[in-house]
C-alpha cells in the first residue's frame, strides 16, 4: 500500500515523498526581490517531497500584491538561485509557480499605472494587498481592467516562456507551476463568469481553453513536460472566479493537457482555503470523473490534491490511488518539519494568521522544528 513516505517520479522530478508544500504568498519579497529570510524559508522546509513557490510574477503586468516576488529582472533571478541553491543543498526539490494575476491587481502596481489587463473588462469583486509609505500592508480594492486586444496574447505567451527558461536556467528552479487557478489570469480565460470576448479566445470551451493551451506549449516547448506542472481550482469562487458549469470545461482542458507530458497536475477542490465540498453550479463537481478525463485521455502526470487535507485524510487519499501526493499550505507554515511531524505523528505548531502576509521573520522564519 502506498504512503505519505514513498518516493515518486513525478515526470522528470524524483521526489523523496508524497507530500507538497502548496504555493504561499507571503508578501516579503520588497522590490519583488527575494531575501535572505526567503532562503532560510525554504530551506527549513526542503524535506517536502516537493516544494512548490509563492506565485511569482512572469512580468510588472503580472504582479498583483505588494512584495511578491518576481521572474523578470536579474536581480530577482539571482535572489531565487540563493534560494534553489539552498534547497538543494539540503536534499530538496523546488518548481517556481510562475503567475500573472490579470484583472486581480491595482493601477499602483501596474506599468505605468496603467489599468491591470483581463480577458474582459470586468473588474473582480476582491481585494489586493498594498502596501504605503509609512510600510504598513492593507487590502484595497481590485482596479477596472481593460480587455487584452488579441494581438497581445502572443506577447503574454512569450512572457511565460520567458519566465519559464529563466525559472531552470537562471534561478536553478527543478521545474513550473503554470498558476492557471484561482481567479488569476489563465483562469479569467478559462471561466464564463470573467471571458466575455467574442474572439477565437471567447464563447465556447475550445475557445476559452485556448489562451491556457498556448501557455502550456509553449513552456513545455521550452523546458520539457517532465519539468512542468500546473495547477487548476475547477470550482473556487477565489477572487470573484465563477463558471455555473466546470465539469464539461474542466474536463475538456485536462483532456487536452495530457499529451504534454506534465510532470503534475495540481488541483484545489472546493473553495480555495474554504470548505471542500464548495461547488459552483447546480451539481457538485466530480473529482475522480475530472481525474479519468485526464488519465483516459493518456495523461500520466503526478495527480497532487490540495485543500483542508490533514495527515489521515492525506494518507487515505494516497493509499487508494485518488492521488499521488497531497498538497499543505498553512500546515507548512507552521511546520518546516512538517514530513517528520507526520512520519511520528507528532503535535502540529498552530499558524498564526496574523503574520501571513507582509511582515519579517514572525511567522516566516521562526516556527519551531522538533528537537
Ligand atoms: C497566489 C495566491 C493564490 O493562488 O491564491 C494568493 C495571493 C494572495 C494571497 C493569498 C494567495
Amino acid at each position: 500500500m502506498t504512503t505519505l513516505f514513498d518516493p515518486i517520479k513525478a515526470g522528470d522530478l524524483q521526489l523523496a515523498n508524497r507530500i507538497a508544500m502548496a504555493p504561499l504568498t507571503r508578501n516579503r519579497s520588497p522590490n519583488a526581490t527575494p531575501t535572505e529570510m526567503s532562503t532560510t524559508y525554504y530551506s527549513q522546509r526542503a524535506t517536502a517531497g516537493l516544494l512548490i513557490s509563492e506565485g511569482t510574477a512572469i512580468t510588472q503586468q503580472g504582479q498583483g500584491y505588494a512584495d511578491v516576488p518576481g521572474l523578470y529582472g536579474p536581480e530577482q533571478l539571482a535572489a531565487w538561485r540563493k534560494v534553489t541553491d539552498a534547497v538543494h543543498a539540503e536534499g530538496g526539490k523546488i518548481v517556481a509557480q510562475v503567475w500573472h494575476v490579470g484583472r486581480v491587481s491595482h493601477n499602483s502596481l501596474q506599468p505605468g499605472a496603467g489599468k491591470p489587463v483581463a480577458p474582459s473588462a470586468i473588474r473582480a469583486k476582491t481585494r489586493t494587498y498594498l502596501i504605503g509609505a509609512d510600510g504598513n500592508g492593507s487590502f484595497v480594492e481590485t482596479s477596472e481592467p481593460r480587455a487584452l486586444e488579441t494581438s497581445e496574447l502572443s506577447g503574454i505567451v512569450e512572457d511565460y516562456r520567458r519566465a519559464a527558461k529563466a525559472a531552470v536556467e537562471e534561478a536553478g528552479f527543478d521545474g513550473v507551476e503554470i498558476h492557471a487557478a484561482n481567479g488569476y489570469l489563465l483562469d479569467q480565460f478559462l471561466l464564463s463568469g470573467t471571458n466575455h470576448r467574442t474572439d477565437a479566445y471567447g464563447g465556447s470551451i475550445e475557445n476559452r481553453a485556448r489562451f491556457l493551451l498556448e501557455v502550456v506549449d509553449a513552456i513545455t516547448s521550452e523546458i520539457g513536460g517532465g519539468r512542468t506542472g500546473i495547477r487548476l481550482s475547477p470550482v473556487t469562487p477565489a477572487n470573484d472566479a465563477s463558471d455555473p458549469d466546470p465539469q464539461p470545461l474542466f474536463n475538456h482542458v485536462v483532456g487536452k493537457l495530457a499529451p504534454y507530458g506534465l510532470a503534475f497536475v495540481h488541483v484545489i477542490e472546493g473553495a480555495t482555503g474554504g470548505p471542500r465540498d464548495f461547488q459552483q453550479g447546480n451539481q457538485p463537481f466530480d473529482y475522480a470523473a475530472f481525474k479519468a478525463a485526464y488519465r483516459d485521455a493518456g495523461g500520466t502526470g503526478a495527480w497532487i490534491v490540495n485543500n483542508g487535507y490533514d495527515r489521515k485524510l492525506a494518507e487515505e487519499v494516497v493509499a487508494e490511488g485518488r492521488a499521488d501526493l497531497v498538497a499543505f499550505g498553512k500546515p507548512f507554515i507552521a511546520n518546516p518539519d512538517l514530513v517528520r511531524r507526520f512520519k511520528e505523528n507528532s503535535e502540529l505548531n498552530t499558524p498564526d494568521n496574523t503574520t501571513f502576509y507582509g511582515g519579517g521573520a514572525k511567522g516566516y522564519i521562526d516556527y519551531p522544528a522538533l528537537t
